[in-house]
């Protein structure tokens, strides 16, 4: 391929998902030419395209039909038969995923960042070159920014097949299948287990942990387990070993706990975890040190071994999260510009969007266990939550734990809305919040939020809303 249109910026981004283009926009922001490199048509990387945008769109019209279907075996609505148009809901799904890439394009011009569509490697510490559709592209830069995220890990006695996806396959929904084998129940194979039970396909999980989401406290996952186990087979302690692709199905072995030997599957969705992509770039071309398994170390300034090289997102590490990555991009644009920001958050929530929602922060039970860190918890059912029960659930359960101080280090929250109730805890523990903050905090009523303040009014032994007297 020729050299075209070779270009020299101050700053270049290598990836444009949720680090990569808050990092660009931030630099621009700041003053400095930047350019973002990004391999596919659309910016935003895999979280608006392919991952947390088009998911959620997803899952709302799951739990949406999950709702009507409560409220009819209740009796209270009834409908001959509920239907749903699955090219709708997927031009549903696109229309939101089109208006949000539509939107960065339009930020990113208005900041006059350059994108240059295609696949960019290093060259040396100070060059990149991108296979361009009309060409090799070289980019002279003072600083990188390399944002370049993760991609599904692939298990290696498992075929190709177009049966056999990922969760970027789970997206494209090409058809319900009437049987579905989801591999790994983490967040990615439980949120999409979600969305195709909903649509009518039968589900089953194996996990080779004894728990599911094996990161959250069992408490926490345990509500969420219970009401799944009436519609998914879950297996767990169970591995896959062998997978056949057969014409009429793929047939699958395990080992464990509820192992079964050739049971035949429609779809299998393969969900048991992200790599990094740090050595998909040259990245050592520039001198960049890049682990066995990918990753690129960072200090607390992003910055990589190469002073001036920095690295965001899944590819410096756990938890691979678009809300961590983002002010991770941030502040490494931030450095380049000369402030002196660092990376260095007390927490960072995760959330699993399945219905109930499960979401924790902080420290978990189990951490803290591990690491001999004393705690005490409040914990507070939603049975006794009237905001809960008027909208038809039971299920959910706020845990709030505190040191030896009574500060809040940590909290677990299983229900609707779980995602959304853990931005206090969040907050909570990024300000030091002692018990007492939280609990003399007047939270509005009816709502769910009510139920950190009643864990912490558990915690304390002062709740009037149920019977839980101090301990002595
Ligand atoms: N809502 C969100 O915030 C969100 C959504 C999607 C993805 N993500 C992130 O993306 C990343 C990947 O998610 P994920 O769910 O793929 O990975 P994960 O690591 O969270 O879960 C994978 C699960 O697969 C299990 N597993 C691995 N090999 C197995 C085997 N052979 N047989 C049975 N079980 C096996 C593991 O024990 C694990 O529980 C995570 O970091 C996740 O946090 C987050």
């Amino acid at each position: 391929m020729s050299d075209v249109n070779n270009i020299k910026t101050e700053v270049v981004v290598l990836g444009s998902g949720p680090g990569g283009y808050s990092a660009a926009f931030r630099a621009a922001d700041l003053g400095k030419k930047v350019v973002l490199v990004e391999r596919y048509d659309s910016i935003g990387g895999v979280c608006l395209n392919v991952g947390c945008i088009p998911s959620k769109a997803l899952l709302h019209v799951a739990k949406v039909i999950n709702e009507a279907r409560h409220l009819e075996k209740d009796g209270l609505i009834s409908f001959d038969n509920l239907t749903f148009n699955k090219d709708k809901i997927l031009g549903y799904k696109d229309k939101i995923v089109g208006q949000l890439t539509g939107g960065l394009k339009g930020l990113a011009k208005q900041r006059k960042v350059e994108i240059v569509q295609g696949y960019g490697k290093f060259t040396g510490a100070n060059e990149i070159a991108v296979e361009t559709k009309d060409g090799v592209k070289k980019i002279a830069f003072e600083n990188a920014i390399i944002a370049v995220g993760s991609s599904s890990i692939k298990l290696p006695f498992i075929p190709e097949d177009p049966r056999i996806i990922d969760s970027t396959g789970a997206l494209e929904m090409k058809e319900v299948p009437k049987k579905m084998l989801v591999i790994g129940g983490g967040i990615i194979g439980l949120e999409m287990a979600q969305v195709y039970s909903e649509l009518g396909t039968e589900i089953t999980v194996v996990e080779f942990m004894d728990q599911l989401m094996g990161a959250a406290d069992k408490d926490i996952v345990k509500p969420y387990e219970k009401m799944m186990s009436k519609r998914y087979d879950i297996r767990l302690e169970t591995k896959v070993t062998k997978v056949e692709a057969k014409k009429d199905g793929l047939y699958v072995s395990m080992e464990g706990k509820k192992a079964a030997n050739g049971e035949r599957f429609d779809r299998i969705l393969l969900a048991v975890g992200r790599t990094p992509n740090g050595k998909l770039i040259d990245a050592e071309k520039a001198g960049v040190n890049v682990d066995e398994r990918g990753f690129i170390a960072v200090n607390n300034q992003l910055k990589t071994n190469v002073p001036h090289i920095y690295a965001i997102g899944d590819v410096v590490g756990q938890p691979m999260l678009a809300h961590k990555a983002v002010p991770e991009g941030r502040i490494a644009a931030e450095v380049i510009c000369g402030m002196k920001h660092y990376f260095e958050p007390k927490c960072i929530p995760a959330v699993a969007y399945t219905d109930p929602e499960v979401a924790w922060v902080g420290v978990t039970e189990k951490e803290a266990k591990e690491k001999g860190i004393k705690y005490d918890k409040g914990v507070f059912p939603w049975a006794a939550s009237g905001r809960s029960l008027s909208i038809g659930r039971n299920e959910g359960m706020t845990k709030v734990l505190y040191d030896e101080n009574h500060v809040i280090i940590g909290a677990g929250i299983v229900g609707p809305n779980a995602g959304e109730l853990i931005a206090e805890a969040a907050l909570a523990i990024e300000m030091g919040c002692d018990a007492e903050d939280i609990s003399l905090t007047i939270h509005p009523h009816p709502t769910l939020t009510e139920t950190l303040m009643m864990a912490t009014e558990v915690y304390e032994g002062t709740a009037t809303d149920i019977y839980a007297p101090k301990k002595k």
